[in-house]
């Protein structure tokens, strides 16, 4: 590579009006490619980067954003053939020092690696994404992108299609954008922030990514004609971006004030929203340092709360010990596991599709953090979005509150989000315990008849039965921590909620769902071929000892992360099912 290609692309940032301060940052080559590095010592709230919109590579900003409106293409397709459109134009491009920069680094992508190199990885769960992503490109290369182009001769000439729109180099720059696309606005949607998009991954981060996402989706500004008009039809207490925007950015000064030793009661100024609303919302995408860095230190934000599948199919890396790690469980594991204790085997069937029709009702909220996922998959990655970030540790929710804001409409928007995930998947978290689907299945599969009846005729009953068992778990689990943590003397004495101890048959139905789903780990370790004869620890020791690099390492690093689940799990569940 060349220097010159980065200094080239520092000095198109730089006439682009991308602000940075050239003394106390800087774009080098480190562990994982290109990185931002603090060239001294930082306060936390420095503003690092900021990167106008308005040179954001976006498809509402590229040259054939017209055809692509047009054609109605979205998604990564758009963007992907956005950028491609720009490469082809060279140096008449807006961005043709940035997309010089990337052409000329081949992002690291696990499709990219040859077939039998590809079966390192197929005892994990990223094997099939990777397939399918493959699959899908293709597919989606000779279904939208070759009609595309070839319904638009003058623009695509033969010449232009041969050199920039072949196959593989429609690929290679989908890899790109997935590998770097960040979320901006609801008018830019998900796009290639320049200079920002060099800040890597970490999992304790020092910066974030902030951005203004509610804007006109019609033209993109802050405040227009459409969104007066769109303002007297709507309700006017709903600015929820624009508020998680401002609180991000209070954070960010408050620190910085802090760090500069100013003695203002940070705590108290919620009054000032109001001074916040118009001056400090920029129209720009800007990472904001969160902690104090030390000069040399690199400047890392969080890409998401991924699982290590989607890390790996969207960025071509994964994280060791992942705390957002998952293991999916097939609903058809669950029905064979469940089908072999059953006494009764007839009325599967019955609970699992009276659980799949009802399940909505009895899913809380998402939690909080789901608003923090700024670029969870950028609604650009086009696997199945298989992992859940939502089903875990909920509270059912109260089913006749619900009912009363689904006939006010207020709920359209979770009902139609909700419909996105796979019904047939659940998910084994990082530490063992499973998610909310799974762990109200099951206790719907084994329930006693009675109970069925009772919780299938009011859903307040089922709403109790349900908050129940989630408040069990939550015991469970605080017990767990309480053990692990015995010795620390500063531990806080948490009132605990009190709950009933099970019955007889409580305790039956709970022996049922322990079995099935210790079943239910072991099938699922089968079919990956999870064997027993090391432990996870032992498996990551030898990673770490086996030279592997790379793509190679990232995979194995996603095969010892299930297993290191599957593990935790059937630990935690054999041990609570041998204290029944
Ligand atoms: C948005 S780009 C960041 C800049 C990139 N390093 C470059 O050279 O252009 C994301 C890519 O950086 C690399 N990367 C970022 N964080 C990483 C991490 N923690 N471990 C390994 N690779 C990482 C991966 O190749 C990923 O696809």
């Amino acid at each position: 590579m060349a220097a010159q290609d980065l200094s080239a692309f520092l000095q198109w940032a730089h006439e682009n009006n991308i602000e940075w301060d050239k003394d106390a940052i800087e774009i080098r080559e480190g562990k994982h490619g290109l990185g931002v590095y603090a060239k001294k010592d930082l306060d936390a709230g420095f503003e690092l980067i900021q990167v106008p919109k308005s040179i954001v590579l976006s498809e509402q900003n590229s040259g054939i954003a017209n055809l692509l409106e047009e054609e109605e293409i979205e998604g990564y397709v758009s963007l992907t053939l956005a950028c491609l459109f720009e490469l082809s134009l060279g140096s008449a491009s807006n961005w043709s020092a940035y997309l010089a920069l990337l052409n000329n680094r081949r992002p690291q992508m696990a499709g990219d690696l040859p077939e039998d190199a590809r079966q390192l990885m197929k005892k994990s769960e990223v094997y099939g994404d990777i397939e399918t992503d493959l699959k899908d490109m293709q597919e989606d290369f000779d279904k939208i992108v070759v009609p595309f182009l070839e319904k638009h001769p003058d623009v695509f000439t033969t010449e232009i299609v041969t050199k920039f729109f072949s196959y593989e180099e429609f690929k290679t720059m989908a890899w790109h954008v997935s590998s770097r696309a960040m979320d901006v606005d609801n008018y830019h949607v998900s796009a290639l922030v320049p200079f920002a998009d060099f800040v890597n991954h970490n999992s304790e981060p020092n910066s974030d990514y902030l951005t203004h996402e509610d804007v006109c989706e019609i033209c993109g500004a802050l405040s227009c004609e459409h969104l007066d008009e769109l303002d007297d039809d709507e309700d006017e207490d709903e600015v929820p971006e624009l508020e998680s925007a401002v609180a991000k950015k209070k954070r960010a000064a408050a620190k910085k004030s802090e760090a500069n030793g100013d003695d203002e009661d940070t705590e108290n100024d919620d009054d000032d929203d109001a001074d916040w609303e118009d001056e400090d919302i920029n129209d720009t995408c800007d990472i904001i340092l969160d902690e104090d860095v030390k000069k040399g230190e690199e400047i890392t934000r969080h890409y998401g709360p991924f699982p290590n599948k989607i890390f790996l199919s969207k960025y071509g890396f994964a994280v060791v010990d992942n705390p957002d790690d998952t293991v999916s469980i097939q609903l058809e594991a669950v029905k064979t596991a469940a089908g072999g204790i059953l006494s009764d085997s007839s009325v599967l069937e019955e609970r699992v599709q009276w659980f799949l029709d009802t399940e909505d009702v009895f899913i809380g909220e998402d939690d909080d953090d789901e608003d923090d996922m700024e670029d969870c998959c950028d609604g650009e990655h086009d696997h199945d979005h298989d992992h859940d970030h939502s089903h875990k540790h909920k509270k059912a929710k109260d089913a006749a509150a619900s009912e009363d804001a689904d006939e006010e409409g207020d709920d359209v928007e979770e009902e139609d989000d909700d419909e996105d995930f796979p019904r047939d998947i659940m998910y084994i978290m990082h530490d063992g315990s499973i998610d909310d689907r799974l762990l109200m299945l099951l206790n719907v599969i084994f329930m006693e008849k009675e109970q069925f009846a009772k919780v299938q005729e009011s859903m307040e009953v089922a709403t109790e039965y349900f908050n129940d068992i989630f408040l069990r778990r939550a015991l469970e689990e605080d017990l767990a921590i309480d053990g692990a943590e015995e010795d620390d003397e500063e531990e806080e004495d948490d009132e605990k909620p009190e709950i009933k101890p099970l019955d007889e048959a409580g305790r039956k139905v709970r022996k049922s769902v322990l079995e099935a789903l210790l079943q239910v780990l072991r099938l699922r370790a089968d079919a990956f071929g999870v064997s027993d004869a090391t432990t996870a620890e032992e498996d990551l020791e030898a990673l770490n000892k086996s030279g592997l690099t790379g793509l190679q390492f990232y995979g194995s690093v996603c095969v010892q992360g299930e297993k290191q689940i599957l593990q935790n799990s059937l630990k935690m569940h054999s041990k609570l099912i041998s204290e029944l």
